[in-house]
């Protein structure tokens, strides 16, 4: 399917400056945002570790997120195709389940996303540099998309460095770095807007916008504070 004429890509894959910073958040509020141009849109978790057990099966509170977002509606199994109980690096979430990650899954788990929305937005599991498995970066499964990145800024002390090496690293992976947005996990970060700044200069790709402290906010509000990557 060709890229649709209001976007120059067909997936962004959401990173972030580290695990618990607000990729889920960012990335439901990222498909909203697109859908507001009329896109179809669907979200991907493709390898979770921390799932619960249900009547369905393994399932992936990042995941059930994105789904909700999306539409039209995928299937649980093609947006998370590897759902793995345990909630730590997903190499040893894997290893638990005994299970490899094979990217032919991945891949075709995507492709069936892709055949029915113009735009995928993949969310990675913890930052840039944590792999997916055993000798499988989350790079290598961007690339495969052909994937501009986005990546979501924790607003807190420390995120100065942890999102300059996060660009430096994902640029020099060869990616187009389409924005950064910075997200509000502290309400009493004090430099919060002096940090939002600093970032401003020294990330080099733009600001998308920067999330409020909203716990359980809509993502179709948070929308509203996202530019079009
Ligand atoms: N802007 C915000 N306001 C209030 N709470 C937030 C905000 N952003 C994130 N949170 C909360 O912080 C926690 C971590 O956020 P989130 O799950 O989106 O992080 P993540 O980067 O996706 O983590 P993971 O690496 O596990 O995928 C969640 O409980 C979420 O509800
Ligand atoms: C379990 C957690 N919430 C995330 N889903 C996975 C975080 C992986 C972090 C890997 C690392 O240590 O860099
Ligand atoms: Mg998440």
């Amino acid at each position: 399917m060709p890229v649709p004429a209001i976007v120059p890509y067909r997936n962004l894959f959401v990173t972030g400056t580290d695990t618990s910073v607000g990729k889920t958040v960012a990335a439901t509020a990222l498909v909203h945002r697109l859908r507001l141009e009329g896109l179809r849109v669907a979200g991907m978790k493709p390898v979770a570790s921390g799932c619960e057990r249900t009547p369905d099966g393994l399932r992936n509170e990042d995941a059930l997120a994105l789904l909700a977002a999306s539409e039209p509606q995928p299937d649980y199994a093609d947006v998370n195709p590897y759902a793995l109980e345990i909630p730590t690096a997903p190499q040893l979430a894997a290893r638990a389940a005994g299970v490899r990650v094979d990217p032919g899954v991945l891949h075709a788990a995507h492709g069936r996303l892709a055949a029915r929305a113009d735009v995928v937005i993949v969310e990675g599991a913890g930052g840039w540099l944590a792999p997916m498995d055993d000798g499988l970066d989350q790079g290598d499964f961007a690339r495969a998309l052909d994937a501009w990145v986005v990546l979501v800024v924790g607003l807190r002390l420390g995120c100065l460095s942890h999102a300059r090496l996060s660009a430096r690293a994902i640029l020099a992976d060869g990616f187009k770095l389409a924005g950064w947005i910075g997200n509000t996990v502290d309400p009493a970060f004090a430099e919060r807007d002096a940090y939002v700044e600093l970032l401003r200069d020294a990330l080099p790709a733009p600001c998308l916008g920067v999330l409020p402290f909203a716990p359980g906010a809509d993502p179709a509000h948070m929308a509203e504070s996202l530019a079009l990557p």
